[in-house]
């Protein structure tokens, strides 16, 4: 159960405690924020609304561990984050259980979550062992005008204090996802979970405790947003903000200043059908892509594209698996579960009828039983409805069918978002033709948009996103570049 066992000290009385310093604390504003289960609609937990002062403490202790960890040699970082891997998979059962209980995930996703993220910090530990070790230097005379009279030894740096701001959807992969990178290349994080998900962040952080994590080098602040948000995202200590999430993410990059960002947005990933497709894999894929986790995956399918011809079978086989999803509570399993919050549901809801209202065929009889919506499937959707662009993060798949490729690729590039999108044909040619025409940051060929395996480069263009996530392309992201140039009196060539 939450905060019972080695979480213990997590908990003061019926409130979460937030972690600074090295040590878990009770808020000095004596006020909490609930968490509301989605299934039951009721408090499941409160966890401590900080206050500024404590904002700004947690930086300065951040300041303080940053700089002697990024003296701590290389293997060392790599061996305290394996040891967080091991505790993420020792505790997964309860990190599990407050995934089912704050965001409604199934029980066996909210496994695979945390299963995914020890894998994730394995990785990334290992990967950083790797490119974190190799430099690079350079000769001078290849720019013309140049003696080999210089040498330039350049190497990756840590920025300083990173600020992670995980989304409520993947409240634990996507703060590891954040935090082991950071971390490995020798910066200090501080990370602000989401409120719906904030418990679940809070057992995963405590594993850097218990791994034994120097003090005040991973630290998580719980505030309410709407107060001290912009304290957070504009405080001159922070060197990076890591933000995945919706559009707050464009008002958040718009304040930051002279700081890198990593900026994981919306999506309103495509799926373009075409005539030659095999339809009985990419009903499959459609249904899998576009109901996971209810829809609210930023890399769900959210509209299909699909031509003319086979749109009818297409939409016949899509409907057919459909049928078949259960629905119900995520202890149960279901594959349809009640989603994130009232205002999420409603805005879903506001999406449906006005497709309805504009003439769009349910397939399905419109079904709401609190937060929970029955699968649907909207077609003959125009681009005058909302639900042709804008993401519903819920279980509801618009289609819209088109005569040519090229108005397939034309709606997709009109859309503000830019995440993923997927094609599927059995010709290579035109995979590769439309993936280029595609301005998005990655096509999948056959398969349904999705972030990983998690070494692979994912990023988003337009309204999607700024930089590229991937382990690989984080640790390059929390780092910066930095030269020796070392200057002699006389060209030297080797063997010369
Ligand atoms: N591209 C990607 O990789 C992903 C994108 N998303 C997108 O995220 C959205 C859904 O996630 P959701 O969590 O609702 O997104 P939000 O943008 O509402 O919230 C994301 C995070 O930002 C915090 N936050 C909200 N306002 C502020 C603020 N003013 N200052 C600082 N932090 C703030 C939230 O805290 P709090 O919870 O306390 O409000 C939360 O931790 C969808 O649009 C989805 O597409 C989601 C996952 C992945
Ligand atoms: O937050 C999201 O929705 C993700 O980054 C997508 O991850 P997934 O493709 O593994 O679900």
């Amino acid at each position: 159960m939450a905060g019972t066992g080695v979480f213990s000290e997590l908990i003061d009385g019926d409130t979460f405690r937030f972690y600074s310093d090295g040590q878990w604390k009770r808020s000095a504003s004596g006020q909490s924020l609930p968490v509301i289960n989605p299934t039951t609609r009721r408090t499941q937990y409160n966890i401590s609304a900080c206050t500024r002062e404590e904002v700004d403490q947690m930086f300065v202790s951040a300041k303080e561990a940053q700089r002697a960890w990024a003296r701590v040699p290389l293997w060392k970082r790599a061996g305290a984050l394996h040891k967080v891997a091991a505790l993420l998979r020792q505790h997964k059962d309860v990190i599990a259980e407050c995934l089912v209980k704050e965001i409604a995930k199934p029980a066996a996703d909210s496994k695979t979550e945390v299963i995914r993220s020890a894998d994730f910090v394995d990785y990334t530990a290992e990967e950083g062992i790797r490119i974190l070790s190799e430099g690079k230097l350079l000769l001078p005379d290849s720019f013309p005008g140049n003696e080999r009279n210089k040498l330039c030894l350049s190497s990756r740096v840590p920025l300083g204090v990173v600020l992670a701001i995980p989304p409520f959807n993947y409240p634990v992969n996507l703060s590891v996802s954040k935090l082991a990178p950071a971390l490995i290349a020798g910066n200090a994080v501080v990370v602000k979970p989401p409120t719906q998900g904030a418990v679940a962040a809070l057992h995963m952080i405590h594993c850097f405790h218990l791994a034994g994590f120097p003090k005040g080098l991973v630290s998580a602040i719980t505030v309410n947003v709407s107060e001290l948000g912009d304290i957070l995202t504009t405080h001159p200590a922070v060197n990076c903000i890591s933000f995945t999430g919706g559009n707050t993410g464009i008002a958040i990059a718009k304040r930051a200043g002279m700081i890198p960002l990593q900026m994981e947005l919306g999506g309103k990933d495509a799926c373009i059908v075409l005539d030659d497709a095999d339809l009985d894999l990419a009903a499959a894929n459609i249904v899998k892509g576009g109901f996971s986790y209810s829809g609210q995956r930023c890399t769900a399918v959210k509209v299909v594209l699909a031509m003319d011809s086979i749109a009818d079978s297409l939409v016949e086989k899509v409907n057919a698996k459909i049928a078949k999803l259960s629905v119900g509570a995520p202890e149960t399993d279901a594959d349809i579960t009640p989603v994130v919050s009232e205002n999420s549901a409603n805005f879903i809801e506001s999406l449906v009828m006005d497709a309805k209202q504009r003439g769009a065929k349910l397939w399905q009889e419109y079904r709401r039983e609190g937060n929970l919506i029955f699968p649907l499937l909207i077609d003959q959707v125009r681009p005058e409805m909302r639900i042709a662009w804008e993401e519903p993060f819920g279980p509801v798949v618009p289609v819209i069918r088109i005569r040519t490729i090229e108005e397939g690729v034309h709606h997709c590039n009109s859309s503000r978002y830019a995440l993923q999108g997927c094609v599927f044909t059995n010709s290579i040619h035109r995979a590769l033709i439309v993936s280029d025409a595609m301005e998005t940051g990655t096509i999948q060929i056959n398969s349904a948009p999705a972030r990983g395996p998690d070494h692979f480069p994912f990023q988003g263009f337009r309204d999607s996103g700024i930089g590229s996530q991937g382990i690989t392309n984080s640790i390059g992201m929390m780092t910066k570049v930095k030269s020796t140039v070392i200057n002699m009196p006389v060209s030297s060539y080797t063997m010369g």
